[in-house]
């Protein structure tokens, strides 16, 4: 498989909580490659969490400090990069994503929110209607997912495991689609 995808890296979209830190690292193990996590990078770069970051400097400059750091991870090849789930919102961060293929963790709102519901470290979610907000968000950014190469559709139950290899599955028809639409442009 890493032949086939030639090192062009993986990276993963979608709502937070949706498995993409979780997914991400069985698929670099899959693949081989190196596996990096926009959020990580961000808390190990600033030395400070999330929460703080929006509480100190607010949501704009994450967003900020989050395209720059899409912007260096995307001159790398052989990566399954985890991405924070806003990372949609900015139309720059979108020719970062497209230097690799885009899969969109397709979650629903239900089973993010049971993941979620004891996490404190998403600032968004810190609402008096947790559920309504992961709601509206998905509402808001599901036309922005939707732009992604590969759309997984992830089913209550599915273990970590099956839905790596589900995306593992798929990249190839992806990247034939890639090729066949290449042949008829030239
Ligand atoms: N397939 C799964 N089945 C059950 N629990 C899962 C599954 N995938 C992830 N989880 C759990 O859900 C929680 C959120 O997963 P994860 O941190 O990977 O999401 P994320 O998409 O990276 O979220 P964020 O955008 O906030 O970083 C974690 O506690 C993780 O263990
Ligand atoms: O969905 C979002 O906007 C976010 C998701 C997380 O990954 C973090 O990037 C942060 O909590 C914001
Ligand atoms: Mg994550």
């Amino acid at each position: 498989m890493s032949s086939l995808l030639q090192g062009v890296s993986l990276y993963l979209i979608g709502m937070m909580g949706a498995g993409k830190t979780t997914v991400g690292r069985l698929l670099a193990q899959q693949l081989g490659y190196g596996f990096v996590d926009t959020d990580d990078v961000i808390t190990q770069a600033t030395g400070r969490t999330i929460n703080q970051l929006f509480a100190e400097e607010g949501e704009a400059a994450f967003r900020q400090l989050e395209s720059d750091v899409l912007a260096q991870i995307s001159a790398h090849l052989k990566l399954t990069v985890a991405t924070g789930g806003g990372i949609v919102l900015r139309r720059e961060n979108w020719s970062y994503l497209r230097h690799g293929l885009i899969v969109w963790l397709d979650v629903p709102v239900e089973l993010l929110y049971t993941r979620l519901a004891e996490d404190t470290t998403r600032p968004l979610l810190q609402d008096p209607d947790p559920q309504g907000k992961l709601r509206s968000l998905l509402e808001q950014r599901q036309p922005l997912y939707a732009q992604a190469d590969l759309h997984i559709i992830v089913n209550e139950g599915e273990t970590p495991e099956q839905i790596a290899n589900r995306v593992m599955e798929a990249i190839p028809s992806v990247l034939k689609t890639t090729a066949s639409h290449q042949n008829v442009e030239n």
